[in-house]
């Protein structure tokens, strides 16, 4: 039988199911490094950027250990579970048999169309075979409970020395609600990160497989990729097939946190009809997710029955996939979410695992005219509230926030989100600025993620240029991922976070003395950086040259400064006179002056008809 696996794989054989993972750094110029903490099993990692001139820059590093050349990566076993023993040293866990596995989390079907069973069971996952921990006694066993005793955990000072802050105020900022940690006790693979306005911006690539396309080997690849380009969690977004095992595939061997939406795998438990979807599958679902060790959910809790009419007359009704199913569900049986009326029971199995709530933007707006509407906004004042109920359980919370919205109206959702959600963190999609660059949707975003996050939005939901058109692939990804890397630098340096400006420093000096290496080795992707560079002058002294193809020789501006300096020190005593330059420049100079007088001294040109 054909399926999309054997379509989109043709080279895997039998009992290969999965092998991908991308390994090593994009230039040799990037070195794994690590501090070390309290303890030996505290190793905390970092980038190392070793520079030409001797130097070297540290950078915060999400690519787990696929990136340490001592390390030997193997995906079928799974990546070593760092926090283990942190976890168990606690005392507060048991483990326990766990739900057992059902071929519906699969997708699979007790009558399966023509006769088959549609488990491809090369894709199972072959790793150690592992029991689930709880907390014990259904007790809180998250970072916030721990947090509020005044406890700082090893993953709290992991964080602390990660960000370069003081694992005290890590603490008070978890404690306070302000931060969350999303770490599953099932999850023991993750290098530890925080999300919280006071930190460094964090992003989410989003992944997953539809019902239309991709296969378990792309997904896994697709993570590995998307954190090593600086991912700082993923969200598996998977809604077609193997949905359980390709989840189990992406969680043994992700290094950072995973996010689901696990009302899209309840659905598909329900064959996609949304009024059979009930709390008891919906809690099934989550149970399973929960072991499984996914380490923060979206749950669209806060669309509320008298709501959904808000969105009527919306120039695109609810564009949230959660929303859409909720308000179906919600008008089908004319009953409120159920999701919001059992929200208390839920928040007491995600407190046992340490699962964090990222409480959905179901209502947000599709396009620009929709911006903060009347939907939008009544459902954050619901999401403040459950807010308040989920911490007061234990558990950590982030809001999810929009959408398309125009510049002028962005400020507005976080002045609100900060003011109703008690400062949880924010975590937006986008916002896309504008609705007509189909194809161009990462930039549309970039711009609006950039916004947001300058005024104290946490972590940025990618988007990819495929938004709108279709399934991402892994070049998307990588685009989504640079495009989101830089809205959130821009808006660290632009908050003044304490030592963001230093890369940008290393880097402009790079830039200005001619090192040609360290300015592709310190870029954001570092391979485009010098296949760009090469295009025109690939060849070696190229990389010494003190000038590139866009001005040529004559017309380097930064060569022209630097002789400045040669002859006129820092230049600050100079009177103006060209006495400086060499005859080559002034004579460019002199040509392009007289262009311009020939143009009209013109700056604005007409037209032409
Ligand atoms: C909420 C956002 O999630 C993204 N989204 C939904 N499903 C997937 C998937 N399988 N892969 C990547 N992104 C996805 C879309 O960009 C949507 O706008
Ligand atoms: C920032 C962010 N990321 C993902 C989703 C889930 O998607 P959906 O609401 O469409 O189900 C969301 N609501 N917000
Ligand atoms: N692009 C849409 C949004 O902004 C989502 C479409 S796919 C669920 O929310
Ligand atoms: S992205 Fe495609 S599938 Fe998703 S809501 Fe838009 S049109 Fe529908
Ligand atoms: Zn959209």
């Amino acid at each position: 039988m054909t399926t999309f696996d054997a379509q989109q794989s043709p080279a895997r054989k039998p009992g290969e199911a999965v092998t991908s993972a991308t390994t090593g750094y994009p230039t040799p110029a990037w070195r794994k490094a690590y501090r070390e903490g309290s303890r030996p099993d505290l190793r905390v990692p970092y980038r190392e950027v070793v520079l030409t001139n001797g130097k070297t820059v540290p950078l915060y590093d999400t690519s787990g250990p696929y990136t340490d050349a001592a390390y030997e990566p193997d995906v079928r076993r799974g990546l070593p579970p760092l926090r283990d023993s942190w976890i168990r040293q606690r005392g507060d866990v048991e483990e326990y048999d766990g739900r057992e596995a059902r071929p519906e989390d699969d997708g699979i079907k007790h009558t399966a169309p023509r006769g088959g069973d549609l488990r491809n069971l090369d894709a199972v996952f072959p790793g150690r075979a592992r029991r689930p921990l709880r907390g014990r006694d259904g007790v809180a066993v998250t970072q916030l409970a721990y947090a509020k005793r005044g406890i700082v955990t090893p993953e709290m000072e992991f964080i602390a020395l990660r960000e370069g802050l003081e694992a005290e105020f890590v603490r008070d900022e978890v404690a306070r609600g302000r931060a969350v940690i999303p770490l599953n006790v099932n999850h023991p693979e993750v290098e530890p990160a925080i999300i919280g306005t006071n930190f460094l911006v964090k992003i989410n690539a989003n992944i997953g497989n539809s019902a239309v396309t991709s296969s378990i080997e792309e997904e896994v690849e697709k993570m590995t990729w998307a954190t090593r380009w600086g991912a700082d969690t993923v969200m598996d977004l998977s809604t077609g097939r193997n949905i359980h095992t390709t989840r189990e595939w992406i969680l043994r061997n992700s290094p950072v946190p995973i996010g689901t939406v696990p009302l899209y795998q309840a659905l598909e438990k329900v064959d996609g009809k949304a009024e059979e979807l009930s709390w008891e599958v919906y809690r099934d679902t989550i149970i399973e997710q929960c072991e499984q060790g996914v380490d923060y959910m979206t749950v669209h809790a806060g669309v509320l029955l008298r709501y959904v009419p808000m969105t009527a007359r919306r120039k695109t009704g609810i564009v949230s996939r959660g929303g859409s199913i909720m308000a179906a569900w919600c008008l089908a049986h004319h009953q409120e979410n159920f999701l919001y009326t059992n929200f208390e029971e839920l928040c007491d199995i995600l407190a046992s695992y340490d699962v964090t709530f990222s409480l959905g933007d179901g209502l947000r707006p599709g396009s620009i005219a929709d911006a903060n509407d009347e939907a939008q906004f009544a459902e954050l004042q619901t999401l403040g509230e459950l807010g308040r109920i989920a911490r007061e359980r234990g558990v950590q919370v982030m809001i999810e926030g929009p959408g398309h919205v125009p510049m002028n109206k962005i400020k507005e959702n976080m002045d609100l989100q900060k003011e109703i959600c008690d400062e949880a963190p924010f975590y937006t999609l986008g916002p896309l600025t504008t609705d007509v660059a189909p194809g161009y949707d990462h930039i549309t975003s970039g711009i609006g993620a950039a916004m947001i996050a300058w005024w104290g939005t946490a972590m940025l939901c990618y988007v990819t240029p495929k938004e709108h058109l279709g399934l991402p692939n892994r070049d998307d990804v990588k685009t989504g991922v640079i495009t989101y890397k830089i809205a959130a630098h821009a808006a660290d340096l632009a908050k003044g976070h304490p030592g963001a400006q230093a890369w940008d420093d290393a880097l402009s000096d790079a830039r200005f003395e001619f090192r040609w290496q360290d300015q592709f080795d310190l870029a954001l992707d570092p391979e485009t950086a010098r296949a760009f560079h090469d295009e025109t002058l690939p060849a070696e002294p190229a990389k010494t040259a003190h000038f590139c193809s866009m001005c040529g020789p004559k017309f380097c501006s930064m060569k022209i400064s630097q002789k400045i300096r040669e002859e006129h020190g820092d230049g600050s005593t100079a009177v103006a006179t060209d006495a400086g330059f060499d005859a080559e420049a002034v004579a460019g100079m002199a040509a392009k002056s007289e262009e311009f007088a020939a143009s009209g001294n013109r700056v604005y040109l007409p037209l032409a008809d």
